[in-house]
C-alpha cells in the first residue's frame, strides 16, 4: 500500500552538454522517488536507442499519459514487472519506439520511490543491510578523443584509481588533488594550455598520447607521495572511436601512428606494464572480441581489461565475452540497456563469472546521483564518475553521505 504509484511526471531538462534529457518523478502513497536519464558521445553500436524521433518533447507530449496510465496503481515495489509492462509499452526489442533514456529514467525513478515509502535509502533497498563496501573512485583527470576538441590526445580518458585510500573521501579528495597538479605538469607540456576541460571535467591538453601518459604517471606519483597513498594510472581507450574499419587500423591522428591489431595488443600491453596501469577500459574496437581475449590473458592478472561499448551492459552479449574470457570487468552503464531490472541481470552474470561491474557514468550527466547507490548496492569495486563538475560531484559526495551513513563502512577489496 506504502509503495501504490499514484503519479507519474515527465518533464524536459538540461543535461551538462546542454542537451535535452529526461526526468520522471514518481509519486506513491508514502514516498517519491525523482531520475534523470544521462547520455554518451561514445555510444555502443548496440546500446538501446537513447530517444525515438522527436526526443523528449515526443516523449512528453505522446508517451507520458501512456506510461502513468498503465504505472499508476502498480506496486513501485514491482519493478521487474514495472519494467516488462515498459518493454510492452515500447514494442521493439532495443527501446525504439519509446526511448531506452525514457525507460531507465521510469525504473530508476519507481525503484527510489520505492525504497522512499519504506523510508530506506536506494542503496539498502536494493541491496539490503548488510551492504557495507563502498567502491573506489576511477576519476577522470585528462580527456580526449569524443569527449574533447581537435590537437587533443586520442585516448578518451586519462583516469586514476587512488587505490590506497582508507575511506571515500580520502579517495576523492586524493582524485581533486591529481587534477590540479595536472594542470601545473600540463602547463609545463603545453604552452598553449587555456585550462580547457572535456566533457567529464578533465583537461584537455594539446599534447602527444605519450605526453599525456607520462604525466598522469607523474602526476599520480608526485600527489601519491605527497598524501603518502597509493595512486594508480588507467584509462578508457575508446578505441572504437579511432578504428578505421576499411584501414583495419587504430589511427592515432594525434601521434601520426597507426597501429594494426598485433601492434595495438603490444602497445597497450606495454603501457600497462610501463606505468603499471591497474584498469583499461576499450583498448580494441567494439567487435575484436579476439583482441580483448588476447590482451586479457596476457595482463588479466594484474590489470582490469573493461569492456564498456564491447558489452554495452547486454546480457547476451556479455554471456560471449565471458565464454571468450574476452575481459575481467565490464562497464555498467544502465541506459545502455534500459532498466534497472535488466542492468542488475548483467550486474549478476558478471559477478557470478568473476567479471568485475564498474558503474559509470555517461558523458552527458546530470546531477542525479542514483549510480552512486547502484554502485554501493551491486557492490561494485570501482565507480566511474569523474572528479570534478556539479553533475560528477553529484554522485561523488553522495557516497561520502553513504559512507557517513553505514555502520562499518570499508573500502572494497581490489584484486589487482
Ligand atoms: C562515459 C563514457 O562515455 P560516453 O558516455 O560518451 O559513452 C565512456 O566511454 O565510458
Ligand atoms: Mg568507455
Amino acid at each position: 500500500m506504502d509503495s501504490v504509484i499514484e503519479d507519474v511526471r515527465v518533464r524536459k531538462i538540461l543535461d551538462s552538454r546542454g542537451n535535452a534529457t529526461v526526468e520522471v518523478d514518481i509519486l506513491t502513497w508514502n514516498g517519491f522517488g525523482r531520475a534523470a536519464a544521462p547520455s554518451g558521445a561514445s555510444t555502443g553500436s548496440r546500446e538501446v536507442v537513447a530517444f525515438p524521433d522527436g526526443g523528449v518533447d515526443k516523449i512528453i507530449s505522446e508517451v507520458e499519459d501512456l506510461i502513468s496510465s498503465e504505472l499508476i496503481g502498480m506496486d513501485a515495489e514491482d519493478i521487474a514487472d514495472i519494467d516488462l509492462v515498459l518493454k510492452e509499452i515500447d514494442g521493439t526489442d532495443n527501446y525504439a519506439s519509446i526511448g531506452g533514456n525514457t525507460t531507465v529514467a521510469v525504473s530508476m525513478a519507481v525503484s527510489k520511490a520505492a525504497a522512499a515509502s519504506y523510508n530506506l535509502p536506494l542503496y539498502k533497498y536494493l541491496g539490503g543491510n548488510l551492504v557495507n563496501e563502498i567502491p573506489y573512485p576511477l576519476g577522470n583527470m585528462m580527456n580526449g578523443g569524443a569527449h574533447a576538441g581537435v590537437n587533443a590526445p586520442d585516448i578518451q580518458e586519462f583516469l586514476i584509481v587512488p587505490v590506497g585510500a582508507n575511506n571515500i573521501t580520502e579517495a576523492v579528495f586524493a582524485n581533486s588533488s591529481v587534477h590540479k597538479k595536472l594542470k601545473e605538469l600540463i602547463q609545463t607540456k603545453d604552452s598553449l594550455f587555456t585550462g580547457g576541460k572535456g566533457d567529464e571535467g578533465g583537461w584537455i591538453p594539446n599534447v602527444s598520447n605519450d605526453v599525456a601518459l607520462e604525466i598522469q604517471a607523474q602526476a599520480c606519483e608526485e600527489v601519491g607521495d605527497e598524501i603518502g597513498i597509493k595512486i594508480s594510472p588507467a584509462l578508457d581507450m575508446a578505441a572504437s572511436e579511432f578504428w578505421d574499419a576499411n584501414q583495419e587500423k587504430y589511427i592515432y591522428s594525434q601521434d601520426n601512428v597507426s597501429r594494426d591489431t598485433g601492434d595495438q595488443i603490444e602497445f597497450v600491453k606495454d603501457i600497462i606494464e610501463t606505468y603499471n596501469m591497474i584498469y583499461v577500459e576499450d583498448p580494441f574496437d567494439e567487435a575484436d572480441f579476439d583482441g580483448f581475449k588476447e590482451l586479457n590473458s596476457l595482463v588479466g592478472d594484474k590489470c582490469f581489461v573493461c569492456g564498456d561499448d564491447i558489452f554495452v551492459t547486454n546480457k547476451e552479449i556479455l554471456a560471449k565475452g565471458i565464454e571468450m574470457n574476452a575481459a575481467n570487468a565490464i562497464i555498467i552503464k544502465p541506459n545502455q540497456i534500459g532498466s534497472l531490472s535488466e542492468t542488475y541481470a548483467t550486474v549478476k552474470l558478471a559477478k557470478e563469472n568473476d567479471v568485475a561491474p564498474v558503474v559509470s557514468h555517461r558523458s552527458g550527466e546530470t546531477t542525479d546521483e542514483t549510480i552512486a547507490h547502484l554502485a554501493v548496492a551491486f557492490g561494485a569495486p570501482l565507480i566511474k564518475t569523474g572528479a570534478l563538475g556539479g553533475e560528477r560531484i553529484a554522485k561523488l559526495n553522495e557516497l561520502i553521505r553513504i559512507e557517513e551513513e553505514l555502520s562499518n563502512p570499508i573500502m572494497v577489496k581490489l584484486d589487482k
